[in-house]
């Protein structure tokens, strides 16, 4: 059972950098702190995991952004959830919507894929989010129950499991969601989780935010009851904004 902090901040840096970028970046992110109860997860392109996991202090730990959905085999181009194993990756992100619109990942792909990851040792940050489309039509909530629900028959294990939830609708785009909007979806996804799995299981999942998260937002956001803490894309490629955050949830 794996021991969680209460906290949980994610770098998704996305596909950014250059080797020059990514080392200026670490040296930053390794003189800064963060506070020593909050799990700090940076999420680098593949290419630099290994370099940015074997130079980061011991304060943070390091995710894939992605994985396969199966075991090593012919599946050109792809990286399977045993080789992050092999090279020490602890945690793997799954269905962020950047993946489901850009590579077609179905919910029931995502939950499969989740299963595997967990099942092969990996800890995942699993993504959830609706559109600004099905929000407005209406379908946010069956938007949201969908995707969660593809997770269950697939994850055995809740302990290694961060549920990110990111509004379509904010992600790079600047329009973060407001506090309550946040609360009200968390509160929704946490209950979905207790009637699957009970409210002690359901307590102890950390739900995070992801979609324009700054250090002029985050402070008002980390106040949430069910906000566990945050996935960040754009300002996790800044230090001091990357730093501000991670020391705002403690
Ligand atoms: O996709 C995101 C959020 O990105 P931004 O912070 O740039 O909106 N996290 O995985």
């Amino acid at each position: 059972e794996a021991s969680n902090a209460r906290f949980f901040v994610g770098g998704n840096w996305k596909c950014n950098g250059t080797h020059a970028s990514v080392e200026k970046l670490v040296q930053e992110l390794n003189a800064g702190s963060v506070p020593s109860d909050i799990d700090v997860v940076v999420a680098p392109p593949f290419i630099f995991l290994d370099m940015v996991r074997l130079s980061l202090k011991n304060e943070y730990q390091v995710a894939a952004q992605n994985c396969w959905v199966k075991s090593d085999g012919a599946f050109t181009g792809e990286i399977s959830a045993e080789m992050l194993m092999d090279t020490l990756v602890p945690w793997v992100i799954t269905g962020h919507s950047e993946r489901r619109s850009l590579c077609g990942e179905s919910s029931k792909f995502v939950g499969e894929k989740t299963g595997h990851a967990l099942d092969v040792g990996l800890k995942v940050i699993a993504c959830v989010g609706e559109t600004l489309d099905q929000r407005n039509s209406g379908s946010l909530w069956y938007t949201l129950d969908s995707q969660m629900q593809a997770l269950f028959p697939n994850v055995k294990d809740w302990s290694r499991v961060v549920i990110a939830y990111e509004p379509v609708w904010a992600i790079g785009t600047g329009q973060v969601a407001t506090p309550e909007q946040a609360q009200e979806v968390h509160a929704y996804l946490r209950t979905v989780l207790a009637n699957k799995l009970g409210e002690e299981t359901a307590a102890s999942v950390r739900i995070i935010y992801g979609g324009s998260v700054n250090d002029g937002n985050c402070n008002e956001l980390a106040t949430m009851p069910d906000i566990d803490g945050f996935l960040v894309g754009g300002a996790s490629l800044k230090a001091p904004s990357f730093l501000q955050i991670c020391n705002s949830v403690a």
